[in-house]
């Protein structure tokens, strides 16, 4: 296994204060790209946060490590593309020893009762949302911000987890209030979207195989 070495303020959790506001957007950005920004952007924007904690995992679980690059490599080119001062690129999962969401999440309510938590994911995600390791502990964990994303949107609405807590969705006209929100509790924001992936980008770095 390579060694990686991380700087010691990404493993840290972010300085906050009693009754903030922040997102929890976790994912590969394997590469980072401006899609990612947009959600960023996005969830900023419509949910009022004062801030949004960009946190790169370790590995995704459902997700082959093959291939990965470092998570020094994609925490400095996050941190290049993400250049809004609300945003926190932390690398807390390696220093919490999980890449499970839950536990995650779990961990950041315990020691910040008082702070808001929202769990920030695109729509593709909302559709295998029910293969994450106990993802309905997640969502009765933290108020879910599902931002839309090229694809079907009736079938990102009708997965499994948008059919189970269906009578737990806020209109988005609400969606300021939702950090504040009892969970469950999650909204589908549309808006502005980009056809941007990752895959799309190694690709073209790959060369076509
Ligand atoms: N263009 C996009 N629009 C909306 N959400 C996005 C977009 N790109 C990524 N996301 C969201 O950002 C988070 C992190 O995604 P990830 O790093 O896996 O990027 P990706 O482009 O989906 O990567 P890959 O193509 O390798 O699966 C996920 O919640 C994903 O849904
Ligand atoms: O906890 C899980 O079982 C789980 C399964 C799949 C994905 N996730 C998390 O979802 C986020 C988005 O992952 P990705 O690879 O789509 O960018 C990232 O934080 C992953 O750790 C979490």
């Amino acid at each position: 296994m390579e060694s990686d070495t991380i700087k010691r303020e990404h493993l840290i959790i972010p300085h906050v204060e009693d009754g903030m506001t922040i997102g929890l957007f976790g994912g590969s950005f394997n590469p980072p790209h401006e899609g990612h920004t947009l959600v960023a952007d996005i969830a900023l924007r419509r949910l009022g946060l004062h801030q949004l904690w960009w946190l790169v995992t370790p590995g995704n679980p459902l997700k082959s490590g093959n291939g990965l690059p470092p998570l020094s490599t994609r925490l400095a080119m996050s941190e290049n593309l993400a250049r809004d001062p609300r945003i926190r690129v932390t690398a807390l999962e390696k220093s919490l020893g999980t890449a499970f969401t839950a536990r995650t999440i779990t961990h950041i309510v315990k020691r910040h009762p008082a702070v808001h938590f929202v769990w920030i994911m695109g729509a593709d995600n909302l559709a295998g949302f029910h293969r994450w390791q106990q993802w309905q502990t997640i969502a009765r964990t933290v108020p879910i911000a599902v931002i839309d994303r090229p694809g079907s949107t009736l079938s990102y609405l009708s997965s499994k987890t948008a059919r189970t807590f269906e009578r737990f969705r806020v209109n988005e006209t609400d969606a300021r209030a939702l950090p504040f929100m009892r969970p469950p509790a999650w909204t589908f924001i549309h808006g502005p979207r980009s056809e941007l992936s990752s895959t799309a980008l190694r690709r073209k770095m790959n060369g076509p195989s």
